[in-house]
């Protein structure tokens, strides 16, 4: 997982669980990854950092008896130190975590660095929170995190419109960190993919759009498209950009009980 390869600048497409049939939540992770998902984006919101409640550690835990995706999984809590042993014990792959929450954000990217499972670290940015907030990630002129994700609903809810006034942070961050993963999260679609691409952002999480389409392969399709064509290609070509890969999961780990 996340072994790093001389890929390009890849596009990662998550359809997010939250747009799922929740009653069969495996059955609906096996139809989208088999109709090309990159990964499962699954929002763990505590009720407290935002104003919902969806579930946690163990359904994750159950989930990966099911299903050998990608699990990137978005933390919406408003301690996400405490679930970092949680979250590598249920097979998690993708640990993204609320700068806001954190009262120390190094710590939480050591902490899941140094879990018992591999994961990637991503930080978010809700949409009120500026790109100045990662200042606290660099240490010894690097920064820490694999990824950063930009919100573009506020985070709480699916279903939400895209927030295009978000694209300058993600311009900003693209500029400034030109082979880095950057996810966007909230209202993405066949309409909305096209400024978040052109903006920078490579990693695309759709929710609604992917599950409540019947053909979810071609969204997932065009979704893609619309990343390499606007995102990627030209800027990648150029720059040279290679990024870790989702696809390659360990094989050296096995699914917990
Ligand atoms: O993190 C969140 C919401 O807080 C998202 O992952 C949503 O679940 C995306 O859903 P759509 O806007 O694509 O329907
Ligand atoms: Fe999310």
């Amino acid at each position: 997982m996340a072994a790093l390869s001389a890929k390009p600048l890849e596009s990662k497409i998550a359809p997010s669980l939250l747009a799922c049939d929740l009653s069969d939540m495996a059955g609906e992770a096996a139809r989208v990854m088999d109709a090309g998902a990159d990964a499962l984006h699954i929002d763990v919101m505590d009720g407290h950092f935002v104003p919902n409640l969806s579930w946690g550690p163990p359904v994750i835990k159950k989930l990966r008896q099911r299903s050998d995706a990608f699990f990137d999984v978005h933390l919406m809590v408003s301690d996400p130190l405490a679930y970092v042993g949680p979250m590598a014990d249920a097979g998690a792959d993708g640990f993204t975590f609320h700068v806001e929450a954190a009262t120390d954000p190094c710590d939480v990217v050591d902490a899941v660095r140094a879990a018992s499972r591999p994961m990637v670290v991503g930080v978010a940015l809700r949409p009120d929170t500026p790109v100045e907030a990662l200042d606290a990630l660099w240490r010894d002129g690097a920064f820490l995190p694999d990824l950063v994700l930009v919100m573009t609903v506020p985070p709480g809810f699916g279903g939400q419109a895209f927030m295009a006034d978000q694209m300058p942070k993600v311009e900003a961050l693209r500029r400034r960190f030109p082979t880095m993963d950057i996810q966007v999260d909230g209202g993405l679609n066949l309409a909305t993919v096209e400024v978040a691409a052109r903006a920078g952002a490579n990693c695309i999480v759709a929710g609604s759009a992917v599950f409540k389409s019947d053909r979810p392969a071609e969204v997932i399709s065009a979704l893609r498209d619309g990343v390499e064509t606007l995102a990627l290609h030209k800027p990648a070509r150029k720059r040279g950009g290679m990024v870790s890969s989702w696809r390659p999961r360990a094989e050296s780990f096995e699914h917990p009980p």
